[in-house]
């Protein structure tokens, strides 16, 4: 049943968005969890608004790139309960964005993200209220990681705990010179719970994935990219000379995968993601029918009237 949800999640098009969108969230197949896992959305959506501070802001540009950024500076950007319910709505937004290819995922003021917001972990310490918080930041990180556009994490400064958990629900991660990827769960007795641990040992499997949480260690750019964890290094901070703002290098670095039509990228988003969480026979469906979606489309005639040479 959950294999056959997030096949029709894969497939659906800019046409069923409409009709998407006016499910009621529980029905909506990027969830892991529903109220048949006795999970109610809405009432763990009103304890976490008590614990406000920060935002979660979503920029929609003209190219089909969208930045989100994670914003409560005074904080190192930790993530108050508020900012947990404003993430799910942006990636609500992002559900419901035909003209989209392709999403940065940022922090603001030269840092990228320190985790829960501790004053917020401290008031909700106890075991049932952990974890609803679990379970509504799980569902949110994978349909964030499940939308039809190619995404990447920006990390600048430091991505701690859940924060360094965010940087694995994107498809891609890019390090700034400097910065500092830390799962430091174990020394808060704590094991990954927004679904960082699963996603990081699909990333860098088990053996690099024990390394990382048993020993809380500090990954920078280099580890990274040794581990495969980290899919390219930007130079310099954002206002070092001579260097491009760090946004706009990630903008460079993620065009190259998002030109095109957005039907053509988010169906290359697709086939992957099928390729990446369902069992072959299931994928191979699935592909086949989101082939289906862009056969004899607008951008395939066009391409084979212009009789386009791959030189
Ligand atoms: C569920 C748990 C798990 C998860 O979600 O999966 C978590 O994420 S638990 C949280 C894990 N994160 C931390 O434990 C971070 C703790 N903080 C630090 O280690 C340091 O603050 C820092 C992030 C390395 C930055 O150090 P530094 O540059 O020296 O700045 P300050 O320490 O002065 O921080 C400035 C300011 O920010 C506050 N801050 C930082 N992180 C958090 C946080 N996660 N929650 C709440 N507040 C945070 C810090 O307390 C400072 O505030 P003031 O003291 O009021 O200035």
């Amino acid at each position: 049943m959950v294999l056959c949800a997030l096949r029709q999640q894969v497939l659906r098009c800019s046409s069923h968005c409409r009709t998407w969108a006016r499910l009621p969230q529980r029905q909506r197949s990027g969830c892991v969890y529903s109220s048949i896992h006795g999970f109610n959305q809405d009432e763990i959506k009103e304890k976490l608004q008590a614990f406000h501070g920060g935002s979660i802001d979503l920029l929609k540009q003209d190219s089909g790139i969208a930045v989100l950024t994670i914003n409560n500076p005074s904080r190192m950007n930790a993530f108050s309960g508020s900012m947990m319910v404003d993430l799910e709505e942006r990636v609500s937004q992002l559900e419901n964005w035909p003209e989209g290819k392709g999403l940065i995922v940022q922090g603001a003021a030269e840092t990228f993200c320190s985790g829960s917001d501790l004053n917020a972990v401290r008031a909700i310490s106890n075991q049932q209220d952990g974890m609803k918080m679990c379970m509504f930041m799980q569902n949110s990180l994978t349909r964030l990681l499940r939308l039809p556009l190619i995404s990447v994490a920006l990390v600048e400064g430091r991505a701690l705990g859940g924060g360094a958990e965010l940087t694995t629900a994107c498809d891609f991660r890019l390090m700034a010179a400097g910065s500092v990827i830390q799962f430091v769960h174990k020394h808060m007795g704590l094991v990954p719970g927004w679904g960082g641990a699963a996603r990081l040992v699909h990333l860098v499997g088990s053996q690099n994935a024990l390394k990382l949480l048993g020993g809380a260690v500090k990954v920078d750019p280099e580890l990274g990219v040794n581990i495969g964890l980290v899919d390219g290094v930007l130079e310099g901070h954002q206002n070092a000379e001579g260097a491009a703002p760090l946004l706009q290098q990630a903008e460079n670095w993620l065009s190259r995968y998002t030109k095109g039509p957005a039907p053509v990228i988010q169906a290359v988003k697709k086939v992957v993601l099928s390729g990446r969480e369902l069992p072959l026979s299931e994928a191979l469906r699935t592909e086949k029918d989101i082939f289906g979606t862009v056969w004899g489309a607008p951008a395939n005639l066009e391409a084979l009237a212009s009789k386009s040479k791959h030189k």
